[in-house]
């Protein structure tokens, strides 16, 4: 289409129960690969629940992954990932957790084996904050926002 070329990079996964999938993508060109949930959850309508996806991964410094919602569990039931893009840092080496939290207003089963998140790696870009002791420079925005251009 635009001739711009896809970027792919290795991430090693472990499985830390045999029951574990490892992340899916589920079209070729899908932004964001499945987690499986390990383990039933019940989610009764306003509570939240850490869901363990049995899996862990290796991601080279200078890459994050981003734990989102699945559009369909929060169009169809209301749920979502409470702390959504949830931050997984390159030196994590722990279990991929998924927070969830039931916003509808109906009990919302999980079963081992359900996708209840999807995972997006991106590049991070680190910054050296550096103090300044003149004024930020000028622009039109100034120190507007939170809705200070109109509705
Ligand atoms: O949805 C999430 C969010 C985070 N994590 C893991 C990976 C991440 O690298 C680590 C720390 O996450 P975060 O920095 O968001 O949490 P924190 O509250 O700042 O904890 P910490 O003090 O451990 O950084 O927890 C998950 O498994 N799932
Ligand atoms: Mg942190």
């Amino acid at each position: 289409m635009g001739g711009n070329t896809k970027s792919i990079i290795n991430v090693g996964y472990k499985r830390l129960r045999p029951d574990a999938q490892m992340p899916l993508y589920a079209t070729a060109e899908a932004a964001g690969a499945d987690l499986f949930a390990v383990e039933d959850v019940t989610l009764t309508p306003g509570k939240r629940a850490l869901v363990s996806t049995g899996i862990s991964i290796e991601l080279d410094p200078g890459f994050e992954a981003q734990i989102r919602p699945r559009s369909g569990l929060a169009f169809k039931h209301g749920v979502t990932v409470l702390n959504a893009p949830g931050t997984i840092d390159s030196d994590y080496r722990g279990e991929l957790k998924v927070l969830l939290i039931n916003h509808g207003d109906t009990i919302f089963g999980i079963r081992a084996g359900d996708r209840v998140a999807q995972l997006v790696i991106a590049p991070v870009t680190t910054a050296h904050f550096f103090h300044v002791d003149e004024d930020l420079s000028t622009t039109d925005r100034g120190e507007g926002g939170f809705g200070s251009t109109g509705a």
